[in-house]
């Protein structure tokens, strides 16, 4: 179990000393899951806490003017911490007073008095504090005098560049899935509740199951072939997906997640499911009438059928 925390003040979270990992870890992708195994192993042999502190929102998606892609809700984000092994999630309030912060206050006010760290683990090119001033250098030199001791992560890399966020975000916003499983280290995967949507897909032909994104910026939009893992089951169950904010019929505000599954009957309401992406069709389209995006549902089904190896005898007429 993981315990979180999401306040800067409080008591010492882990009195009997820390290592602690940093950074905003959307996607927990191979570089971050090579950080924190570092930090269980350590934490380990310190006999101390096993500790990671983020940030909520990501500081990109704060800094930025324009909505930025996210790979991981905040939910998916803590189980991952808590399947890295670590006892302590402290996840900051990424606001005014956290960026006014001086990086010696920080050092001083969360690594040391919050959770009393032994080791600090971060990537080479870390930055952090008011105007991103504090670097490793500055770390070590703190740690130097408060008792704690900083580590630098090498970089991991694929295909002879870092692995990063942004990176993964690139590629999956090009549809190259294949591309960015070795990164994650894991296929890309969206999950969430399944919830009412207006019935109208079932008229159709293609009753979906919908997830809402809230206000979650999706890194990808189109049509695409997936494969759906209900509750905790393995993402096996093939089928086609829309996420977008399909213009040509009750046009929504936030994309919305869509789903139809392939030979499935059944009421999905209120449980959750993981969509894994395995191919994009197509991009989103306003279509003239219901006919024709019908037509083209079809043909997104039959390719969608193809593409994930199912008997063509069975596909879409
Ligand atoms: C395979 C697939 C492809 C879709 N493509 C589009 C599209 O290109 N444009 C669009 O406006 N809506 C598209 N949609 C969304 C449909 O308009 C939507 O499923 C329908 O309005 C039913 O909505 P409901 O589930 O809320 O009843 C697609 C849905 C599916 C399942
Ligand atoms: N490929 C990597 N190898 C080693 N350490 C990494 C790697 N990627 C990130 N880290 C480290 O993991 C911590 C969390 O990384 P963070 O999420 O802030 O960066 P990122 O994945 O590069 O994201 P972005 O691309 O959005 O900047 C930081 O300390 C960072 O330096």
């Amino acid at each position: 179990m993981t315990r979180l925390s999401r306040d800067l003040a409080g008591p010492c979270l882990a009195p009997e000393g820390s290592v602690v990992a940093i950074g905003a870890f959307d996607g927990l992708h191979r570089g971050h899951q090579a950080l924190l195994a570092e930090v269980r192993i350590r934490a380990q042999a310190l006999e101390a806490a096993p500790a990671v502190i983020s940030f909520e929102p990501l500081p990109r998606a704060y800094f930025s003017p324009e909505p930025v892609p996210r790979l991981s809700g905040v939910r998916e984000k803590l189980k991952g911490f808590a399947a890295a092994g670590m006892s302590h999630a402290l996840l900051l309030r990424f606001n005014e007073a956290l960026t006014a912060m001086s990086p010696e206050d920080f050092v001083r006010r969360v690594l040391v008095e919050r959770l009393a760290a032994r080791e600090v683990w971060v990537g080479e090119d870390f930055r952090f504090g008011h105007k991103r001033t504090g670097d490793v250098a500055m770390l070590e030199r703190l740690g130097g005098e408060l008792g704690f001791i900083t580590r630098v992560m090498p970089p991991v890399l694929l295909d002879g560049a870092r692995v990063s966020a942004t990176r993964v975000r690139a590629l999956l916003a090009s549809g190259e899935f294949a591309g960015a499983t070795p990164l994650l280290g894991r296929p890309f995967v969206i999950e969430g509740k399944v919830e009412r949507g207006n019935q109208l897909g079932r008229t159709l032909g293609f009753p979906t199951a919908n997830i809402q994104l809230r206000g979650r910026v999706s890194p990808i939009g189109g049509i695409f072939a997936v494969r759906v893992g209900l509750g905790e089951a393995p993402c096996s169950w093939p089928g086609v997906a829309s996420l977008g904010l399909r213009p040509t019929v009750n046009q929504v505000a936030q994309p919305v997640l869509e789903v139809y599954l392939f030979d499935f009957e059944g009421d999905l309401y209120g449980r959750r499911m993981a969509v894994e992406f395995v191919a994009k069709l197509r991009d989103e389209q306003k279509f003239d009438g219901l006919e024709a995006l019908t037509a083209q549902m079809h043909d997104d089904a039959r390719q969608a059928r193809e593409l994930l190896g199912m008997n063509p005898r069975l596909a879409e007429a």
